[in-house]
């Protein structure tokens, strides 16, 4: 089934500290996006960006989290955007920037979906919380800001209500997380399939056993939350938190014919694409090609 895209570009770097993912969108166009989804798609359009406010960086007394005015101002910027697009009875296809821009996704997305399924494609749990954070960084919370865990300005963004419940979340690629990460993925029965059983298990099986899962959920939508740095740095170099032993190009792109073929997503975005630490732009390079997978591209 072919779909009708609107790409949403967010060039964002303030939820972490190293400059230049802010770049990521351009990166990822210069790649050919809209080249090659055209064939694979009913329509495409590309909608630009999205205002980001103040790019000043800012540490505030009030709290530890970095920058927490500027981003939280993008994502209401980001809701607003993706919650037109899906009245429009179109796909959102959102490019980072960091990954803080996906707290702006899903609560545009909670506007239509009450029971919606989230893939979190990620060598991290992106479930910090100011108390919990080793950094302040605001990449590293995204997740648990969706659960409606965390400071009160980001959760509070697109309403104040939990957007996604604990049980339709399952993480792929895992193999870097934090004390209080762990903690709560624990409490919240969090499905996640680290790096052990993506070697253990295989590719195939782990999304088999992913789509069956979010199925099981009868969820009402489902959103894939790519972040580069889930695949080994090998294969994407232009990412601000690399970690070895990471998912490979081909079982990523496996990965993506999957979902293709499962037909289960109706929303998708790809972050922390860094053109400043990257290879003569490999890493949004490969975001299009497994953006090609992920929307029907076949070898024959
Ligand atoms: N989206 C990311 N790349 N997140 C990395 C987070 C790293 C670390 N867990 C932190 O909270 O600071
Ligand atoms: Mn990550
Ligand atoms: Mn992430």
């Amino acid at each position: 089934m072919k779909k009708d895209i609107s790409i949403i570009g967010v060039p964002m770097d303030l939820g972490q500290t190293r400059r230049g993912v802010d770049m990521g969108p351009s990166a990822i166009r210069y790649a050919g996006v809209v080249e090659r989804l055209e064939n694979l798609t009913q329509t495409i359009e590309d909608l630009g960006d999205i205002e980001i406010g103040s790019r000043e960086r800012t540490t505030t007394g009030e709290s530890n989290l970095k920058n927490l005015k500027a981003v939280a101002e993008a994502s209401e910027n980001l809701a607003s955007k993706v919650d037109e697009v899906l009245s429009n009875g179109r796909f959102p296809l959102v490019f980072g920037g960091d990954h803080s821009i996906a707290i702006g996704t899903i609560a545009g997305l909670a506007k239509h979906y009450s029971n919606m399924g989230v893939i979190w494609y990620d060598a991290h749990g992106d479930l910090n919380t100011g108390e919990t954070s080793p950094s302040g960084n605001i990449h590293g919370m995204p997740l648990a800001v969706s659960l409606g865990i965390g400071d009160s300005t980001l959760t509070k963004i697109g309403g104040d209500h939990a957007k996604i419940r604990p049980e339709n979340i399952v993480i792929i690629g895992a193999r870097s997380l934090d004390e209080g990460e762990k903690v709560l993925i624990k409490e919240k029965g969090i499905k996640v399939f680290t790096m052990h059983e993506i070697d253990r298990m295989g590719m195939a099986a782990v999304m088999e056993e992913a789509i069956a899962y979010l199925r099981e959920r009868d969820t009402d939508g489902v959103h894939l939350s790519l972040d580069l740095d889930g695949l080994d740095p090998h294969d994407a170099p232009g990412v601000g938190t690399p970690v070895l032993g990471g998912i490979s190009y081909r079982e990523s792109h496996l990965a993506m014919e999957m979902l293709e073929e499962a037909n289960i997503l109706t929303s998708a975005e790809f972050v922390e694409v860094n053109p400043i630490l990257d290879e003569r732009n490999k890493t949004a390079t490969v975001a299009v090609a497994l953006m090609g997978s992920l929307f029907g591209e076949k070898l024959l």
